[in-house]
C-alpha cells in the first residue's frame, strides 16, 4: 500500500522538488498539497507530513501532525538545537516521528561534516553563507546546524575564539561561532566554513548550483526514513553512513 504524503508549502520551490521526486517514488503518492491557504485540518488521514513551508508556519505543522499520530519530514530552515528542544517533548508523547534535515544535499552534508572533523584542530572559526535575496530567514538552517556540529566536535576545547563580536558586523553566533549571512540576486545557495591557525587557514565550500538535481537523492533516502522514524532525527547524517562521528 502507498503511504499518503501531506505535502505541506507545495507551491514553493522546494516544495515542487519534493513533489516531483514523491510523483516518481514508488510506495509514496502525494495525497494533499498544502499553501497559504490551506487549513492544516486537511492533513488527516495522510501517512506522513512532509514540511517544506516557512520558519513560522513549521512548529504549528509539527503540533497538527503530533495531534494526529502522524510522522513529519520537515525541510523548513530556522529549527536550532533550541528550538527542536520545545517540540521533543510533543513529539515523544504523541510517539510520532519528526526528522529534520537542514539541508538534502549530500554534498552539503559532508561539508559540514568535515567541518565538525576540522573543528578541534583550529581555533578561529566562521562561516560565511550566501543565499537569494528572496529567502526570508537568516542565518541559513544549513548554517545554524553546521556551527551546531562544529561546537559539539570541540566539546574539549571549548568555544571558537571570535574576538569583538559584540559588534553587530562580527556576525551572529551560534553555538559560539559567528555566522554572515548575505542576501543575493544570483546566488542559489552557498557555505564556507572558514577555518583559521596558526600559519594557516582551511576553507570549506559548498555551492548548490542545481538544486533540483542535488536535493532529489536526499529526499528519496529521507522519504521512507522519516515514515518509519520515532523520536526527533536530525539530519541527513543520520540516514546516509559518512564514515565520520558527526551526528
Ligand atoms: N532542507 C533543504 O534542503 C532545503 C530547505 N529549504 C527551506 O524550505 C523552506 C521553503 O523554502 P522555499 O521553497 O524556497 O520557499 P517558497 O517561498 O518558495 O515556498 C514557501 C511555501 O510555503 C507555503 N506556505 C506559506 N505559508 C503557509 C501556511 N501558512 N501554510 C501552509 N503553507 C504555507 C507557500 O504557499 P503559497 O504558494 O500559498 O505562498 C509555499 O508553497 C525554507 O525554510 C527554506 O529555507 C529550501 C531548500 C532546501
Ligand atoms: O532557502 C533556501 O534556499 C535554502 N534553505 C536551507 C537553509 O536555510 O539552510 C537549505 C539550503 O541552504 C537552501
Amino acid at each position: 500500500m502507498s503511504t499518503r504524503v501531506a505535502l505541506v508549502g507545495a507551491t514553493g520551490k522546494l516544495g515542487t522538488i519534493i513533489r516531483a521526486v514523491i510523483d516518481e517514488l514508488d510506495g509514496f503518492e502525494v495525497a494533499e498539497v498544502l499553501t497559504s491557504q490551506s487549513d492544516l485540518s486537511s492533513i488527516d488521514g495522510c501517512d506522513l507530513v512532509v514540511d517544506a513551508s516557512t520558519p513560522a508556519v513549521s512548529m504549528m505543522v509539527i503540533r497538527a501532525a503530533a495531534e494526529r499520530g502522524i510522522n513529519v519530514l520537515v525541510g523548513t530552515s530556522g529549527w536550532s538545537a533550541e528550538r527542536i528542544a520545545q517540540v521533543r517533548s510533543t513529539v515523544d508523547a504523541a510517539g510520532i516521528g519528526v526528522v529534520f534535515i537542514p539541508n538534502f544535499s549530500l554534498g552539503s552534508v559532508i561539508g559540514s561534516a568535515l567541518a565538525a572533523l576540522a573543528a578541534p584542530f583550529f581555533d578561529s572559526i566562521e562561516i560565511v553563507e550566501a543565499h537569494q535575496h528572496t529567502k526570508i530567514d537568516s542565518p541559513s538552517g544549513t548554517a545554524v546546524r553546521t556551527a551546531e556540529l562544529v561546537a559539539a566536535a570541540r566539546d574539549a576545547q571549548g568555544p571558537v575564539n571570535a574576538p569583538h563580536v559584540d559588534q553587530r558586523a562580527r556576525g551572529q553566533q551560534i553555538a559560539s561561532v559567528p555566522i554572515h549571512s548575505l542576501r543575493r540576486p544570483g546566488v542559489i545557495a552557498k557555505q564556507d566554513v572558514i577555518l583559521s591557525g596558526a600559519g594557516e587557514s582551511l576553507t570549506i565550500t559548498h555551492d548548490t548550483v542545481q538544486p533540483a538535481a542535488a536535493y532529489a537523492p536526499g529526499i528519496r533516502l529521507a522519504l521512507p526514513f522519516a515514515r518509519d522514524a520515532r523520536g526527533v532525527v536530525v539530519g541527513l547524517e543520520n540516514i546516509i553512513d559518512l564514515g565520520l562521528s558527526a551526528s
